[in-house]
């Protein structure tokens, strides 16, 4: 977007009443009404990677139609997101669901057109799988970068019968590939058994640091968000969110629930410390609706990715005065 255009905002809920008419996210303009976009979301209807529940491929139409009642203020950040920046829907990445090394193919494609406009990416999955095509994708713009993975699981297993492409695996295909940053990758919200010690111990060989949900419930979200700024320091920045992260009581609608997770205003207040990360893409994953009651997990799936929207459209407003100014 130039500079000096107004970005196009949401559908005025006080004239259209919000239930009206076709979800896009929070009720945002599709791309092919603005032409180009600083922040586009973009769903991936993508589940043929799990080991347990399906249903996620419904994720990012659930997640759309939670996100209706979105305001465009954003109080906790102090800011107008989708004035700040053009943030549209950019509708969904069409991937193969019998094949899951071309949908890997399609999504890592389809990531690379939308981040050469120079758009940033937020993403509505899909399972866990998508996850790698997009940050194949993200380390062609930027270089290996930082890592915060939000999920119970640690994502980081060898392979499951034999398959290398899994919701379990994509972070540890990530890191033999080369394409994150070794020095700053974090999970949070780990919790749950095990296969054995080894994934632990094998984990830590990757090079990721774990703060489990019992730390977040002890230490407290503001602590936890220091620690993790420390770490990521000015890395470009991905952070990548399976809703299981949080505790089955907040999230119900996902494949591979476990007990004793995070609170959906522990997961908000961590992504609001994060707010001065240079956050290059995200994503939110593993919303299956089919599980859901009462759109619980969907409208916390959409809070979530309202706050990482309003990350990225606060900083792209920034660097666009920054340069304005000199
Ligand atoms: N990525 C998610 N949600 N789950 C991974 C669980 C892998 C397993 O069944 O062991
Ligand atoms: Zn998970
Ligand atoms: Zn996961």
């Amino acid at each position: 977007m130039n500079t000096h255009e107004t970005p196009r905002g949401p559908v005025d809920s006080s004239r259209i009443p919000r239930y009206a008419g076709p979800a896009t996210f929070a009720r945002l303009p599709r791309l092919d009404e603005v032409g180009t976009t600083d922040v586009a979301v973009v769903g991936v209807p993508f589940d043929a990677g799990v080991s347990y529940r399906p249903g996620a491929r419904f994720g990012g139409n659930a997640i759309r139609e939670a996100s209706r009642l979105l305001r465009p203020y954003n109080p906790a950040q102090d800011a107008s997101p989708f004035a700040l920046a053009q943030v549209a829907d950019a509708g969904d990445i069409a991937a193969n669901p019998f094949d899951i090394h071309e949908a890997v193919e399609t999504i890592e494609a389809a990531a690379d057109d939308l981040l050469g406009t120079g758009a940033r990416l937020m993403t509505l999955g899909g399972d866990h799988t998508i996850a790698l095509p997009l940050l194949r994708s993200v380390a062609k713009k930027h270089g290996p970068v930082a890592l915060l993975h939000f999920d119970a699981h640690l994502d980081t297993w060898d392979t499951y019968f034999g398959a290398e492409y899994t919701h379990g695996t994509p972070f540890r295909r990530a890191v033999e590939e080369g394409i994150l940053d070794t020095e700053a990758l974090s999970h949070v919200g780990t919790r749950g058994p095990l296969y054995g010690r080894q994934d632990l111990t094998d984990d830590e060989k990757l090079g990721f640091g774990i703060v489990t949900s019992a730390d977040v419930y002890r230490r407290g979200a503001d602590e936890i968000a220091d620690q993790l700024r420390q770490r990521i320091g000015d890395r470009p920045l991905y952070i990548s969110i399976d809703i299981d992260c949080l505790d089955p009581a907040h999230a119900p609608g996902t494949g591979t629930p476990e007990a004793g997770g995070m609170t959906s205003r522990e997961l908000l207040e961590i992504l609001r410390g994060l707010a001065s990360c240079h956050l290059v893409s995200a994503d939110v994953v593993e919303v299956a609706p089919a599980y859901d009651h009462a759109e619980i997990t969907s409208v916390a799936a959409s809070h979530t990715a309202y706050e990482l929207t309003t990350i990225m459209s606060r900083q792209i407003a920034q660097a666009r005065k920054e340069t304005d100014a000199k």
